[in-house]
């Protein structure tokens, strides 16, 4: 089987404290990815909705627009600091994500652009599973009201690497769309995404632990820090998890970066330790196979 992770590979998930000023945002994030690269890393994530306030009502005064591609300074501030912050830090840069509005169909999306050492755009996610839930008494929230879904399994080669995932937040909890990509080669599966206090107590941890062991894979989470005068406290608890669910660190509620240094080697031990890869019972799932997920050669 062909190397997952070609060479070792130094992420960092930036856990950036960020507020209702779009600027000064986008300004936080280039002082702490520059950060992150100066302390070595090849690969760095920002959180969900980086770059504003996270909740609906929110998402239409934030939303740039993105098509036609590559869009004007004007029609997207975020784009332009994302692109050339990749180049400045000679990093891979997984932007978190921002709203985005579509001005041919009139639809808002939450949308995720990573980009490579030279500012060149890789990739393109929009959150596919939108974060419409009611817990009585505790969270009701409902991304539905105002965002469209995304429709595709986001995979991206780095070249010197291999191949990563991108997926925002409440699609950590649909396992279908991690099996997809890690069968598909993905050596890493990263959730910029932005829990809140009931479910991040609950089911953070959990879900990022889960899609590593489902899939013996590194898996990356990256929340904003939590600011408890916003209208939406974040988790926190950015974490990198190894291919055996175990987190290799994590931050608390605070302003930080957690790194990982992962291995090709480690994807490759956990595989032959125990083996799921080439156990799988085909014939008594069909259903699952025909999602046309082979494993790669
Ligand atoms: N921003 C989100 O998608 C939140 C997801 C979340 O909190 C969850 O429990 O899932």
């Amino acid at each position: 089987m062909a190397k997952l992770l070609k060479k070792p590979l130094k992420l960092a998930l930036v856990q950036l404290a960020s507020g209702s000023d779009k600027a000064a945002n986008l300004a936080r994030a280039r002082t702490k990815v520059l950060e992150a690269t100066s302390n070595g890393a090849n690969l760095v994530v920002l959180p969900e909705c980086f770059n504003s306030p996270y909740g609906t009502k929110y998402f239409p005064k934030y939303a740039e627009t993105l098509l036609p591609s590559p869009p004007t300074k004007e029609q997207s501030p975020s784009f332009h600091a994302l692109s050339e912050l990749a180049k400045e830090s000679k990093a891979y840069l997984v932007g978190g994500s921002i709203p985005e509005y579509w001005e041919e169909t009139k639809k808002y999306y939450n949308t995720s652009l990573t980009f490579d050492p030279q500012g060149r755009l890789l990739a393109t996610h929009r959150k596919v599973h939108l974060f419409d839930i009611d817990i009585p008494g505790k969270i009701t929230f409902k991304e539905s009201e105002v965002l469209s879904p995304g429709n595709k399994v986001t995979l991206v080669d780095l070249p010197e690497y291999g191949k990563i995932a991108i997926a925002i937040c409440y699609d950590v909890r649909f396992p279908e769309l991690a099996m997809i990509a890690a069968r598909k080669g993905a050596f890493l599966l990263l959730y910029p995404g932005a829990f809140n206090l009931t479910t991040g107590k609950m089911h953070w941890e959990l879900q990022a632990r889960a899609r590593a062991v489902d899939n013996q894979v590194y898996v990356g989470m990256c929340s904003p820090a939590r600011d408890m005068q916003a209208d939406y406290n974040a988790w926190g608890h950015s974490m990198v998890v190894d291919p055996n669910a175990e987190v290799l660190d994590e931050l608390g509620e605070e302003e930080g970066i957690v790194y990982g240094e992962l291995k090709g080697e480690r994807i490759e031990e956990v595989r032959k330790g125990i083996p799921i890869y080439t156990q799988r019972r085909w014939d008594v799932y069909p259903d699952v196979s025909e999602g046309k997920v082979k494993l790669e050669e």
